[in-house]
């Protein structure tokens, strides 16, 4: 479903991915993971189109989409959870979801039940400003949001960053029944306990190159690879 290869990213001279290859087949929840600084969320936004690749190919659905626009990108089946959820918080809860809906106007009129009905407690919250909400919920509505342009394949950047962990129990539950429905998912995740219970790839990017790569089961009791995340 996404293929990148040899990805190359810079911000101005600094580069920071150095021909990155990464595979996300169709249904699968692949977790990214590395150390802070090493360039998850730079991989992220340069598949989601925010960052321009210098070299390399993004492929969706066998489509080279490397040039093309995020606009572009979301209408493919791309949707993109950023790190720190990034809603907008003067608008209601409604009005944000609201606002993702009238960017994919081709999506089906379900898709904003079934995001509601992922996060519940979003239902009794959707008059109230985004601003009011908690982190938790902030990042509940980030991934709702994202839902109602009916992706195909979700991009999550740290879902469960400085989140309460009665909502972490409740974001990785959202997850896996969005995995079990067969939605493709590429996840940043720090903690490798919940990319082990989650995932059935993993990559791993240390200094902006991918050091290890394979079946999630490979993970399990790596001293090597708790030695690249310092855990
Ligand atoms: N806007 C920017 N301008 C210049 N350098 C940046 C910018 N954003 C990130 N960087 C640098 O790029 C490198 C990779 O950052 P990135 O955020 O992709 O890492 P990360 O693995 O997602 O880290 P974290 O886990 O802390 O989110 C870092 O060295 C960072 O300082």
């Amino acid at each position: 479903m996404l293929e990148v290869k040899d990805l190359h990213v810079a911000y101005g001279r600094a580069r920071v991915l150095f021909g990155v290859d990464l595979q996300a087949p169709p249904g699968s929840l692949v977790c990214l993971m590395g150390r802070n600084g090493v360039g998850k969320t730079t991989l992220l936004k340069a598949v989601m189109g925010v960052l321009p690749a210098r070299q390399g190919t993004v492929l969706f659905d066998g489509r080279d989409i490397t040039r093309a626009h995020v606009h572009a990108r979301v209408r493919a089946g791309l949707g993109y959870v950023p790190q720190g959820h990034e809603t907008f918080p003067q608008l209601t809860v409604a009005e944000n979801l609201q606002v993702a809906r009238e960017s994919t106007p081709k999506a089906r009129p379900g898709t904003l039940d079934e995001a509601l009905d992922l996060f519940p407690a979003l239902r009794g919250l959707l008059k109230r400003r985004a601003g009011f909400l908690s982190g938790g919920q902030q990042q509940q509505l980030a991934i709702a949001r994202a839902l109602v342009t009916e992706p195909r394949m979700l991009l999550l950047d740290e879902p469960t960053e400085g989140i309460q962990p009665s909502i972490v129990q409740e974001i990785e539950a959202a997850i896996r029944q969005l995995h079990a429905t067969g939605l493709t998912i590429l996840l940043v995740e720090q903690y490798l306990e919940l990319a082990l219970r989650l995932a059935d790839h993993f990559v791993i990017l240390d200094a902006g190159e991918v050091v290890r790569a394979g079946a999630a089961t490979e993970l399990h009791n790596d001293e090597g690879v708790r030695r690249l995340l310092a855990v």
